[in-house]
């Protein structure tokens, strides 16, 4: 529990409150039977609470609750003359009664007065004064009187003429109650048989109550005062005020005479009020516990509600968690061949806890829970009620009474069995090479790439290839027929190219993280790694354009003059020349035309376009495909230190294309010569 100011605050209020409430209890001596009535209703309401609330049996708990108030207006109304004795008796208070007693200072001033003056005058008197203890007994038997204290009353009622005379006067707060009262006489042994029985009966009343009385003596015109079985004789006539004032300050510490007090009067009402602080520390230290409890009791019935998210977590199997951590609904299935297919993981559930201010204060301001699975839920959706789960933080708290913020107030849990699926993922299913965020389209450095040459480079589609085989997946029934139908799905890992791989690379799938975000697949597992194969090649760059003379080839050379004839042909192929990794934009502008123009003169020099004959023949009269003679490995022995190491690079190319409108000829056969008839 927290204790914070206002907790604090709120044990000492009541605390104080049950010490004025024991203390009465302690007060009303005579009146036990209030006292017993008090008691037997707190053991029995007490209990009857308690028994209700730990069996849950909540129309008796409403009832105890709702009759407690009128009990105690009851008691109220039935005692209340003790309690109205009571609470003046709290007057008794050093400081209240400084406030509130002024009154009782004129009492005691008359009392003295009148004392001193019978004294003067040998008038035998007996006036007890009631305190905490009621003096019913005896004022009971006595004449009622009710008359304000005045010291002429006291005067005329203990002169030998009157008839209340014999007997003593009692005052209870600021009124002579009664006269002629016959008060018990004491039996101490101790007492000399020269002390008559006005005497007797002083000290009598004060071994039986807490009464402080004065006697005065007929006989001598001595003061005596009476107090807790003692008796203090001779008291001096001037004293008498100051010693009377001190015994009904409630101070029993008090002991007149010898030690002068009676001189000063009494002790200072602050100095009274802390002693009274540290007397009685029984009493005090029941009022702590009783305060305490109170507290705790308030604490502990008062209910509040308070909101809470809370994420969902799967767990399985026996490695699973089953305490509840902050901030989790955690559910746990009874193996891992299972998944939850409703709530999915990271689901966020909102609830309204409903429980005692303990319990939420144990809380705190995150809240757990754990939902145990069993084999029996898998393939059919349960409505979990909020009762089924065990709420709480890194402990379970029992009593927490929870809301679900769903439609009905419960949660819906469907368990499904993984399914399996064999896929075999093409190309095609991550759009090519260059599918927009596929780190496969990025161009890439030359210099990662082994050329020296800075130069761009993208990847070409029809190198890439996959590795053989095919992905088994594993997952939730839906996920995988989403991936069987649509394996792109499935991502590449990025690449991180080095020297080391070269032009070659390989990148492993999985799951694609945007597919996994916008929940199009949950947890799918490769059953396999599924891994895709590719080289990198710089990107081709067309140098030039070039019009280019066709030639006459014949490759049959057995056939001989056999070889069918044409005239060479008068028509000229555009043809392009392409390169790759030979010229780099990054490089200077005027060097890369010196490359380009030593480029296109080595072509002119060294391609050919060419009409295979033979294949010609075949065709006789019509158009007839044009052929080109490959330029590798010539250039690369041929292009000057321009290209440095760069034509030594495996990946890098020099070729001639055709136009694609320009790639044929008209041949004409040559005229037949007149040996050849012969
Ligand atoms: N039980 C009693 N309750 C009240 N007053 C009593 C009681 N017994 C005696 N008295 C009073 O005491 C008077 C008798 O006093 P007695 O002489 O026996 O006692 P004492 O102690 O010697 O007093 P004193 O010194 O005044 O003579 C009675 O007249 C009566 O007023």
């Amino acid at each position: 529990m927290l204790l914070d100011p206002k907790t604090i605050g709120q044990i000492l209020v009541l605390t104080v409150g049950s010490h004025i409430v024991l203390s009465f209890l302690r007060t009303t001596r005579g009146s036990g039977l209030i006292r017993g009535v008090v008691i037997a209703l707190i053991v029995v309401f007490g209990a009857l609470l308690g028994v209700a609330r730990w069996l849950g049996l909540s129309e008796l708990q409403f009832i105890v609750e709702g009759v407690t108030g009128f009990a105690v207006v009851i008691l109220a109304i039935v005692f209340q003359p003790e309690l109205r004795r009571g609470i003046i008796s709290l007057g008794d208070n050093p400081l209240l009664s400084r406030v509130i007693g002024s009154r009782a200072k004129d009492v005691v001033d008359e009392v003295a007065s009148a004392c001193v003056s019978m004294a003067k005058r040998k008038r035998g008197a007996l006036i007890a004064f009631e305190r905490q203890t009621p003096l019913d007994p005896w004022t009971q038997t006595a004449q009622r009187v009710d008359a304000r204290v005045n010291r002429f009353l006291l005067d005329s009622i203990f002169h030998t003429d009157s008839a209340l005379h014999d007997g003593a006067v009692i005052i209870r707060e600021d009124r002579i109650a009664a006269a002629g009262a016959i008060l018990p006489l004491s039996e101490n042994d101790r007492l000399a048989q020269s002390v008559g029985t006005r005497h007797r009966a002083a000290l009598g009343l004060s071994e039986e109550t807490d009464a402080v009385v004065v006697a005065v003596s007929e006989e001598t015109g001595l003061i005596t005062v009476c107090q807790n079985g003692k008796m203090e004789r001779r008291v001096l006539r001037d004293e008498l005020g100051a010693v009377l004032r001190s015994r009904l300050g409630g101070d029993d510490d008090v002991k007149a005479g010898k030690d002068g007090r009676h001189a000063g009067g009494r002790f200072h009402p602050v100095m009274k009020f802390l002693k009274g602080l540290i007397a009685n520390p029984g009493q005090k230290a029941m009022a702590l516990a009783v305060g305490v409890g109170l507290f705790l009791l308030a604490f502990r019935s008062i209910r509040t509600s308070k909101e809470y998210t809370l994420e969902v977590r799967v767990e399985a199997g026996e490695d699973a968690k089953l305490t509840p951590t902050r901030g989790i609904l955690r559910i746990v299935l009874p193996s891992r061949d299972l998944h939850l297919a409703s709530p999915r993981s990271g689901d966020s559930i909102m609830i309204d806890a409903t429980a005692a201010q303990a319990d939420l204060a144990l809380v705190g301001g995150e809240l757990g829970g754990v939902l145990i699975v069993t084999d029996d839920w898998v393939g059919t959706e349960k409505n979990v009620r909020p009762g089924e789960i065990t709420w709480g933080v890194d402990r379970p708290i029992r009593g927490l009474d929870v809301d679900l913020r769903t439609p009905g107030g419960f949660l819906a849990v469907r368990v499904e069995r993984y399914d399996e699926s064999a896929i075999s993922p093409t190309l095609a299913s991550f759009g090519g090479g260059t599918a927009a965020g596929s780190p496969l389209d990025s161009p890439v450095e030359a210099s990662l790439i082994g050329i020296q040459t800075p130069i761009g480079a993208e990847l070409d589609t029809a190198s890439v290839e996959f590795n053989p085989g095919v992905v088994t997946v594993r997952g939730p029934k839906e996920d995988v027929a989403r991936l069987t139908e649509n394996p792109a799905l499935l991502a590449f890992e990025p690449i991180d190219l080095s020297r080391s791989t070269g032009t070659g690379f390989v990148v492993r799938l999985v799951p694609d993280r945007e597919a996994m975000e916008a929940r199009q697949l949950g947890e799918v597992m490769l059953g396999e790694e599924l891994f895709l194969r590719g080289r990198l090649l710089p990107r081709e760059t067309v140098v030039g354009q070039l019009e280019l003379e066709v030639a006459l080839v014949s490759f049959d050379a057995a056939a001989g003059d056999a070889a069918p004839r044409f005239l060479p042909p008068t028509e000229t192929v555009t043809a392009f020349v392409k390169t790759r990794g030979l010229i780099s934009d990054g490089i200077d502008e005027s060097l890369q035309t010196t490359m380009r123009l030593e480029i296109l003169q080595f072509v002119r020099e060294n391609a050919r376009v060419f009409v295979d004959t033979e294949r010609a023949a075949a065709s006789p009269g019509l158009r007839t495909e044009v052929e080109v003679g490959s330029l590798d490995p010539l250039w690369r022995a041929s292009l000057g230190p321009l290209f440095g190491a760069a034509k030594e690079n495996p990946g890098a190319s020099l070729r001639l294309e055709l136009d694609e409108s320009d790639r044929t000829v008209a041949l004409t056969r040559a005229p037949e010569e007149k040996g050849q008839d012969e």
